[in-house]
């Protein structure tokens, strides 16, 4: 089954929920012709607020209210399944930096809150980690998604495709002082997984970061199928879904590993 994925990857206004949404429905309707056939649309991370975690009481989307009927909307209006990147969502207490996905008819299929928080950024001040699997099924495929320093943590992605998963979806704001290790990380994940890679990162800079781009598509193999610089960029790719099943059965790593012994 091939499914056609998009990634809208974009700069992010510092701290400013309002405007980032009404980028992104700019953007949207500039790419309606492209996004016609497109099957699921995936967004970059904390793409409301940005890295202002300073300011998360102030800012921070109370229960994630907004960003979910502002996302559902999107997907049920424009008819694709929609990876929504990840937001800051709030309470009284604490904040979680979390993602949410929807069917093409808007129904929410997943919550799923960044497990490892980045001291590096500062998060562990701010953020409080999620404890819950990012398991899914979109357009009828078993899938995973991850939260940007995530994609470091090759044990929980491990629990979450040796459960199944055979796409991996990252969703990032990764600096370009670490670019590489982005790269090197994200074809290492579908290598060691044989799953395909969706990544999508953020671009432009905020206060304190300059943010890499370079979204990435990557197949069962490890090949790059496509991958987008250091601009905005809506990078598309068509994946072949069955092509997970047949590395899978090529070099069986998941009736190979022996987890008994590690
Ligand atoms: N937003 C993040 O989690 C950044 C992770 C990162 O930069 C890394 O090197 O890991």
């Amino acid at each position: 089954m091939n499914l056609k994925i998009g990634c809208l990857q974009m700069d992010v206004t510092y701290g400013n929920p309002e405007e980032n949404r009404e980028s992104i429905q700019r953007k949207i309707n500039y790419l309606h012709k492209e996004l016609n056939n497109v099957d699921i649309l995936v967004l970059p991370e904390l793409w409301d607020t940005g890295y202002d975690l300073s300011r998360l009481s102030q800012i921070g989307d109370w229960e994630g209210r907004t960003a979910q009927s502002f996302l559902s909307k999107l997907a049920r209006q424009n008819d694709f399944s929609l990876i929504g990147g990840s937001i800051a969502k709030t309470n009284e207490q604490s904040s979680t930096n979390t993602m949410y996905a929807y069917n093409r008819n808007g129904v929410k299929i997943v919550e799923y809150s960044k497990a490892h928080l980045f001291q590096l950024m500062d998060e562990h001040h701010y953020l409080n980690s999620g404890d819950q699997k990012g398991s899914f099924e979109i357009e009828g495929v078993p899938s995973t998604g991850m939260i940007c320093y995530d994609l470091r943590f090759p044990e929980w992605i491990r629990t979450h495709t040796s459960e199944g998963a055979e796409i991996l979806f990252v969703v990032a704001q990764w600096p370009l002082a670490r670019i590489d290790h982005w790269r090197s990380l994200l074809i290492s994940r579908a290598i060691e997984n044989q799953c395909y890679v969706i990544a999508c990162n953020r671009v432009g800079e905020d206060p304190k970061t300059e943010f890499g781009g370079h979204s990435m598509v990557i197949n069962p193999w490890g090949g790059v199928i496509s991958e987008a610089g250091t601009e905005e960029t809506f990078l598309t790719a068509t994946i072949d879904v069955d092509e997970v099943k047949r590395i899978r059965k090529q070099i069986p790593i998941f009736q190979d590993r022996r987890p008994e012994i590690y």
